[in-house]
């Protein structure tokens, strides 16, 4: 009898795996799934040994990397938690990169604010900026606990995941959340795949399933610098900017760059103080980026 099972983290050229109630177990994949990862959801054999077929999966969050190259972050998920701390400082760019690939999954984009404890500088003016866009910001502290029985009950029932830059506390919170709210105890985050930083301390190396025990998960992923999206298209762009988009709509030119053309209305917005020139400068940026991304798709 075949079986099907959950992916909680992909290694190269193994996973581990899991089937209903069983811990995860680490299988050598056979080449034909090199795309899989943590989330999705397989078929295995009677022994349990092996994967045979990979389900069909929802949705599937992918970045770019420095080549152009096409890698898979982890599949089915519902909500997208942006994390943000005032140390390491935010950058809205890094934010208003994610969105396009959010909002195109599509999943529910959250900005989760961490470090709450560190006091009032911990909330940047700027979030303002973001108000169209249903963000719903909240304020938790992974080390004090503050704000996390909130966080629990947005989560629940459906499959999360955090991410945002190295050190932000995407790993703690998902082990003040385990600890708190009983999700399948026998896998704590420490026993992910870690790798000791330079700073001696540990970051994640790859994403990570942590199962709820009402249904749904987080997924703790790696830290970023930076995140490309992948954009093949002027519409792709333009779901990840619906405030832009919007505005766009009432150009004088219907095919208007929001350069410097008479009658944009995205510039009439910026002019009005409605729409900060940095969701612009971002916009500008990643159309620059479509047709590098798409020689190098081939
Ligand atoms: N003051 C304070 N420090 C925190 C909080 N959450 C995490 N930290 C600290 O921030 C540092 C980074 O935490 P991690 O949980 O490893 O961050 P991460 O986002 O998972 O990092 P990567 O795995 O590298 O992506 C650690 O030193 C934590 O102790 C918090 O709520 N308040
Ligand atoms: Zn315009």
């Amino acid at each position: 009898m075949t079986q099907i099972a959950r992916v909680f983290a992909r290694h190269n050229q193994m996973a581990d795996i899991a089937g209903a109630d069983k811990p995860p177990r680490r299988l050598r994949l056979h080449r034909r799934f090199r795309d899989l990862a943590c989330g999705d959801l397989v078929e295995l054999d009677a022994t349990g040994d092996e994967v045979t077929r990979q389900l069909d999966r929802n949705n599937v969050l992918v970045r770019r990397d420095g080549f152009g190259r096409r890698k898979v972050i982890a599949a089915n998920i519902d909500c997208v938690w942006i994390v943000i701390a005032p140390e390491p400082a935010p950058s809205r760019n890094l934010i208003d990169r994610f969105l396009v690939a959010i909002l195109n999954l599509p999943a529910r984009p959250r900005l989760l604010i961490n470090k709450q404890d560190e006091g009032p500088a911990a909330r940047p003016e700027w979030l303002d900026a973001y108000r169209q866009l249903d963000l719903d910001p909240l304020f938790v502290s992974a080390k004090s606990g503050f704000g996390l029985d909130d966080l629990a009950a947005a989560a629940a029932g459906q499959t999360n995941i955090l991410v945002g830059q190295s050190g932000v506390g995407k790993s703690s919170l998902v082990a003040a959340l385990l600890e708190q709210y009983g999700i399948v105890d026998a896998i704590a985050p420490t026993t992910g795949d870690l790798a000791a930083s330079g700073e001696g301390r540990h970051t994640t190396v790859t994403a990570q399933w942590f199962p709820l025990a009402n249904g749904g998960a987080w997924i703790d992923s790696p830290g970023v610098r930076d995140f490309t999206p992948e954009i093949p298209s002027l519409d792709t762009l333009e779901r990840g900017f619906p405030d832009i988009a919007e505005r766009g709509d009432q150009c004088r030119f219907r095919d208007c760059r929001h350069q410097s053309e008479p009658g944009c209305a995205v510039l009439a917005a910026i002019e009005a103080g409605e729409l900060p020139a940095a969701r612009l400068q971002a916009w500008h940026a990643l159309a620059a980026e479509i047709p590098a991304q798409n020689r190098a798709r081939g």
